[in-house]
């Protein structure tokens, strides 16, 4: 092969100005990728990528994941929609905008049940019309401790939901509940905003991941910008910045640690999982921490 620049016509006599070179500039058949070649292996979560070697490998049509419906249900007299002029006894629903934002690339559909006062009637009514939908993940926020207001749960098993488990040692997002009801799954999450969050980051993605056949992310294991208090007996999902120091990008905790302090949590890139009892560790120390962003 020899480069049209390399060449000139002079009527029907052609001159080279630099030698042929066998092979140059000829693409070897197969050498993109050969028959029988795995391409792309199963659980693979499809980039732009992906999509430019299947099609060049001339498949039609992939075959992947269904992925689930997922219905969201606010329940909190207190609770209004964002916009509304605030009365002194009013909080703005936050939790189900914020959940349908995070679980939006996993789901086929999220449909916004809406809030739900703490009525028993009114919640086992709106709960029956949600299940009704048949949605594969049914997820509450609020009503899911132990107050008279609590009612949640009654209401989930009135509606033969089976459960799982409910209260789990970890802060924030002590009275989560999970649950099953026929094919769908149940999660009923804490109502304060940074507890439901932590808690759908914690759980809900990793069942979504599951559906779907697709690997958890390994945790991270990064050193502390700054040293972390003693922890409880809970262990701590503690908010964290990602900083970038000339040695290697380090996790700055957020020392913020109230569970309904979404701005905190606006700010944060990781979780830092600190173990139960744990002493407190010295700026530097290695910490494990999970990625609130990985799909
Ligand atoms: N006696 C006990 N009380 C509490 C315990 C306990 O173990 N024993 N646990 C505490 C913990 S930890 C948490 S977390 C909360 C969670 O309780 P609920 O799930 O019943 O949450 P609510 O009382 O409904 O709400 C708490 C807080 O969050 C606000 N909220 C509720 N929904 C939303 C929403 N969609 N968007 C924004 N904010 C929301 C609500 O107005 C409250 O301020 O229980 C503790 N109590
Ligand atoms: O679990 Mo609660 O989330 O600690 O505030």
């Amino acid at each position: 092969m020899i480069m049209q620049e390399e060449a000139q016509r002079d009527g029907d006599v052609v001159r080279f100005t630099a030698p042929a070179r066998l092979g140059h500039s000829v693409r070897p058949k197969g050498n993109d990728f050969a028959t029988g070649q795995t391409l792309l292996e199963p659980g693979t979560l499809l980039t732009p990528m992906h999509i430019a070697v299947a099609a060049a490998a001339n498949a039609a049509g992939l075959t992947v994941a269904r992925r689930p419906r997922i219905g969201l249900v606010a329940t909190g007299d207190e609770l209004v929609l964002p916009g509304t002029s605030l009365g002194p006894d009013q909080i703005v629903g936050s939790n189900s905008f914020a959940l349908a934002a995070l679980l939006k690339s996993y789901a086929e559909t999220i449909t916004d049940h809406g809030i739900i006062g703490d009525d028993i009637d009114l919640l086992r009514t709106r709960l029956a019309e949600a299940f009704a939908d048949e949605p594969d993940v049914l997820i509450t926020t609020g009503g899911a401790s132990v107050g008279e207001h609590d009612l949640v749960q009654d209401v989930l098993k009135d509606l033969g939901v089976s459960l799982d488990f409910w209260r789990i040692n970890m802060r924030p997002g002590k009275p989560l509940m999970f649950g099953t009801r026929g094919k769908t799954l149940v999660f009923g999450l804490p109502g304060n905003p940074v507890s439901a969050m932590v808690t759908a980051i914690v759980f809900i993605k990793p069942a979504l991941r599951a559906w779907l056949g697709y690997a958890e992310p390994p945790h991270w294991h990064l050193p502390l910008a700054a040293p972390t208090p003693p922890n409880t007996a809970r262990r701590h999902f503690m908010r964290a910045q990602l900083v970038f120091s000339p040695g290697g990008p380090t996790l700055l905790p957020i020392t913020q640690t109230d569970s309904g302090h979404t701005s905190s949590l606006s700010k944060a890139d990781m979780l830092i999982t600190q173990p139960e009892h744990d002493p407190g560790q010295k700026a530097g120390a290695k910490v494990e921490a999970l990625s609130i962003d990985a799909f």
